[in-house]
């Protein structure tokens, strides 16, 4: 069965420019980190559930992103391939090689449920566009866009619905995640109630403009990454964690630097 790669991402920048209700706006630039990935494939199970995910999770079946995508899928199909999606489904598990660590901010659930659209739009030759996948993968996790375009690098705005490729070089990433367990929404509420200084539209157009690699020679942790000083605050023992020259990936718990050549 083919393997399918759901790459992991980092933020190299992540600054908020507003809200939208309980979300917030962005500017970040997302890399694809190619040294890490889950792998993903259908593989023929004997009988059983409905939907099955044979892989190392901490959350139950309906609580994982892939299941999520495959319900956000069928909600948009038509009679007909609605019907031979629970088919697939009926006859193949999907199989999940996790490695991509979770909590990480490194979009690993989000990786994995792109990936599952992709895969069954090419099976069933669903025939969506990308934009059609990304408007799905957006009811699933904010993340889930970046992932369907599959770009190495890319300007993500809106709430991460936004997805424009940056054309540079992929850099090599060193991704080091401690053992602190991140929840995301925690982190924004902190960074709304405590932190909340949104950028202005010129900063935004420079940061857009901007190769990933100076802005890691120009920027530090904390200017790079609006999340950083809310999670630090959240998470207390982060800091042990912290090493100077090191970023800090989206609300955590996961720093990266450029690999030292
Ligand atoms: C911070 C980022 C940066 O890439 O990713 P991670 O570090 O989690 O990987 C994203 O903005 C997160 O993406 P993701 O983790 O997919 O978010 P979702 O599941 O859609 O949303 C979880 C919760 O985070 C908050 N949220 C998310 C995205 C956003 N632009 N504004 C928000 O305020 C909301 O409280 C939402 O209920
Ligand atoms: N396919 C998946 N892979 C990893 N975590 C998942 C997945 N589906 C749901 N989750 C849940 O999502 C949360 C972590 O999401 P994840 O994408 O790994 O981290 P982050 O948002 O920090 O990048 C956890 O609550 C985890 O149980």
């Amino acid at each position: 069965m083919k393997l399918y790669k759901a790459y992991a991402k980092v933020n190299i920048f992540l600054k908020i420019t507003g809200t939208r209700a309980s979300y917030h706006e962005i500017i970040s630039r997302f890399m694809r980190v190619d040294s890490l990935y889950d792998e993903l494939s259908f593989a023929p199970k004997q009988k059983g559930q409905e939907f099955e995910i044979v892989g190392e999770f901490s959350c139950d079946t309906k609580q994982n992103s892939i299941y999520k995508a495959y319900i956000a899928l069928l909600e948009v199909l038509d009679e007909e391939a609605a019907a031979s999606l629970k088919n697939l489904m009926s006859r193949y598990g999907v199989k999940v090689i996790k490695r991509i660590p979770a909590f990480a901010g490194l979009g690993g659930g989000s990786s994995d449920a792109a990936t599952f659209l992709k895969m069954c739009n090419e099976v069933l030759h669903l025939g969506l566009s990308l934009n059609e996948l990304s408007a799905v993968g957006i009811k699933v996790g904010a993340d889930v866009p970046f992932f369907i375009y599959g770009y190495d690098s890319a300007n993500v705005s809106g709430i991460g619905e936004v997805v424009e490729e940056f054309k540079e070089e992929l850099l090599d990433l060193e991704v080091f995640t401690p053992d602190v367990e991140i929840s995301t929404p925690k982190v924004y509420t902190l960074y709304r109630e405590q932190f909340y200084n949104p950028i202005d539209g010129f900063e935004v157009e420079r940061l857009k403009k901007t190769a990933s690699r100076d802005i890691l020679d120009q920027m530090s942790a904390d200017e790079a990454n609006d999340l950083f000083k809310p999670a630090l605050q959240a998470y207390k023992e982060l800091k042990n964690y912290y090493r100077h020259g090191h970023f800090f990936s989206g609300s955590g718990s996961s720093f990266f630097r450029v690999k030292d050549v």
